[in-house]
C-alpha cells in the first residue's frame, strides 16, 4: 500500500501525452482476438485492466505479444473456435473486461469462472446477467449477482431485442459481443446514448451492423454470425486520464499545458463541455481523425474557474471524469451542484460518498445528496490539505487517487493519499508525468 502525499506544484507546462484510451484498448484486444489473422494495435494502454484483458483473450486461444517498438501484435483464435479457459479469468479491478468478456463466453459452449478483487467482487453483474441469459446463457453468480460467477455458454445462442434500462456502454457491449456468434440479428436499444467504441471498432474489424434512431433513441443491430477480418487499430489517448491534467492545468496558476492526442469522441468528451461551462480556457489544436476516432491537441491555461449546475444529461458522456470535476468545483468559485449520478456509487467504489469524505478532508465544503455532491468553492485558494497522520481512502479506486492528487497540488499542506497502486490500473505513468508536468 504505498502511499503518498502530492503536494503544492508549480505551473504545470510543456506538451505531455497521456496514454491509450482504455475502452478502445479493451476493445482492441478482444475484437483483434476473434478475428482470423493477424492484427497490429499501436498507442495500446498498457494498464492492468487491459492486462487482463490480454490474459484473458489468450486463454480464448488468441496469441499476444508485445513488439519490440512498442505495438502489439494479436494473432486472433477466431469467433466460434475459441479454447475454454483452462483456470478461473482473473479481472482484476476491471469491469470493462468482466462486463464484456461474459457477453463473448454466452455465446460459446464452454464454460468460463470469473473472479475479481475486493472492488470488483463488490460491482453489480445482474444488468449483464439478464439480456445473456435471455440469450440463452446460464450464469451462476454470488447472492446478490456478483463474481464469482460462471458462464455456461450456449452455441447457437438466441439473438435478442434489448431495451438498456440503464445508461451502460459495458450493457451494451456485452450484449453485441454475445450477438458476434449469434445467428440472426440483435438489437440493443440505447434511450440515453453511450460510448460507442464498440460499434465504431466492430464495423472497422468487418462485422455487418447498422446503428440508427427510432423515436428519439439510439437502435443498434447486429448481423451474426460475424466474421471479423484482422486490422490495424491506432489507439488514441485516453480523455478519462487527459481529464486530471486539465483539471490540475485549471486549478494552478500560471499553468499553459498541451495534451496531444486526446480522443474527443462526442460520446466521451463531457468534460471539456463542463470544464468550460465552469470558465476553463481550453483550445483544441490540430483536429484530425485516429482510429476512426476523432482527437485533438489539447491547449489548458490556469483560469478563473465558477461553479456551476452541471446537466444531468452530459453525465454518460463523461460518466468517469466527476471525481476530477469534483476537484475543479472545489476551487471553483461558487457552488456547483451534480445529480444524475446513481452509477457512481457502483463504480470501482461508491465515487459519491468516497469523493464527499475525501475532498472534505482535504478542507473542502462538500455536502452529500441522494445522487450527487453539492460542492462550495474556495474562489481558487488553495484547500487546506490533509492534517497530519490523516490520509484520504482510495477504496481501490484509481480515480479517486489521482482526483486527490490532482487536489494536492492546489492545497497547502499537501494531501495525502493512502494508497496509489490502483493508478496502475489505468494510467501507470500518472505521477512521473505529473511530476514532470509540474517541474519545468
Ligand atoms: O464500456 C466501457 O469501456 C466503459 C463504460 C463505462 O461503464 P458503464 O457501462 O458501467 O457505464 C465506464 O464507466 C467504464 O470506465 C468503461
Ligand atoms: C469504471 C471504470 O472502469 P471499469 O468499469 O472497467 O472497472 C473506470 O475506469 O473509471
Amino acid at each position: 500500500m504505498p502511499a503518498k502525499t502530492f503536494i503544492a506544484s508549480g505551473p504545470l507546462k510543456g506538451r505531455i501525452q497521456v496514454p491509450g484510451d482504455k475502452s478502445i484498448s479493451h476493445r482492441a484486444l478482444m475484437f483483434a482476438g476473434l478475428a482470423v489473422g493477424t492484427s497490429r494495435i499501436t498507442g495500446l494502454l498498457e494498464g492492468e485492466d487491459v492486462l487482463a484483458t490480454a490474459a484473458a483473450m489468450r486463454q480464448f486461444g488468441a496469441s499476444i505479444a508485445r513488439e519490440d517498438d512498442g505495438s502489439w501484435r494479436v494473432e486472433g483464435a477466431g469467433l466460434g473456435s475459441l479454447l475454454e479457459p483452462r483456470t478461473h479469468l482473473d479481472m482484476g479491478n476491471s469491469g470493462t473486461s468482466t462486463r464484456l468478456l461474459m457477453g463473448l463466453a454466452a455465446s460459446h459452449a464452454m464454460t468460463c469462472v470469473f473472479t475479481g478483487d475486493a472492488s470488483l467482487s463488490g460491482r453489480p453483474m445482474n444488468r449483464v446477467i439478464a439480456p445473456l441469459a435471455q440469450m440463452g446463457a446460464q450464469i451462476e453468480a454470488a447472492s446478490g449477482g456478483t463474481l464469482p460467477l460462471m458462464v455456461r455458454g450456449l452455441t447457437p445462442a438466441v439473438p435478442i431485442t434489448y431495451r438498456l434500462p440503464i445508461a451502460s456502454a459495458q450493457v451494451k457491449s456485452a450484449v453485441l459481443i454475445a450477438a458476434l456468434n449469434t445467428p440472426g440479428i440483435t438489437r440493443v436499444i440505447e434511450p440515453v446514448a453511450t460510448r460507442d467504441h464498440t460499434e465504431r471498432m466492430l464495423a472497422g474489424f468487418g462485422a455487418r451492423l447498422e446503428t440508427g434512431e427510432e423515436n428519439g433513441e439510439r437502435v443498434i443491430a447486429l448481423h451474426g454470425e460475424a466474421d471479423l477480418a484482422p486490422m490495424d487499430v491506432c489507439v488514441p489517448g485516453d480523455p478519462s486520464s487527459a481529464a486530471f491534467f486539465l483539471v490540475a492545468a485549471s486549478i494552478v496558476p500560471g499553468s499553459d499545458l498541451t495534451i496531444a492526442n486526446v480522443g474527443l469522441n462526442p460520446t466521451r468528451a463531457g468534460i471539456v463541455t463542463a470544464l468550460r461551462q465552469m470558465g476553463a480556457d481550453i483550445t483544441e489544436d490540430n483536429p484530425r481523425e485516429v482510429g476512426g476516432e476523432p482527437v485533438a491537441d489539447l491547449r489548458v491555461r490556469h483560469a478563473n474557474l465558477a461553479g456551476i449546475d452541471v446537466d444531468p444529461a452530459i453525465v454518460p458522456s463523461m460518466i468517469d471524469e466527476f471525481p476530477a470535476l469534483f476537484v475543479a468545483a472545489a476551487l471553483a468559485r461558487g457552488t456547483t451542484r451534480t445529480s444524475g449520478l446513481a452509477e457512481l456509487r457502483v463504480k470501482e467504489s461508491d465515487r459519491i460518498a468516497v469523493m464527499a469524505r475525501a475532498l472534505a478532508l482535504a478542507g473542502a465544503r462538500v455536502e452529500e445528496t441522494e445522487n450527487g455532491l453539492t460542492i462550495h468553492g474556495t474562489g481558487g485558494d488553495p484547500l487546506p490539505g490533509t492534517r497530519e497522520g490523516a490520509s484520504v481512502a482510495t477504496e481501490l479506486d484509481h480515480r479517486i487517487a489521482m482526483s486527490m492528487g490532482v487536489a494536492g497540488l492546489a492545497s497547502t499542506r499537501g494531501v495525502q493519499v493512502d494508497d496509489t497502486a490502483p493508478i496502475a490500473t489505468s494510467f501507470p505513468d500518472f505521477i512521473p508525468l505529473l511530476e514532470r508536468a509540474s517541474s519545468r
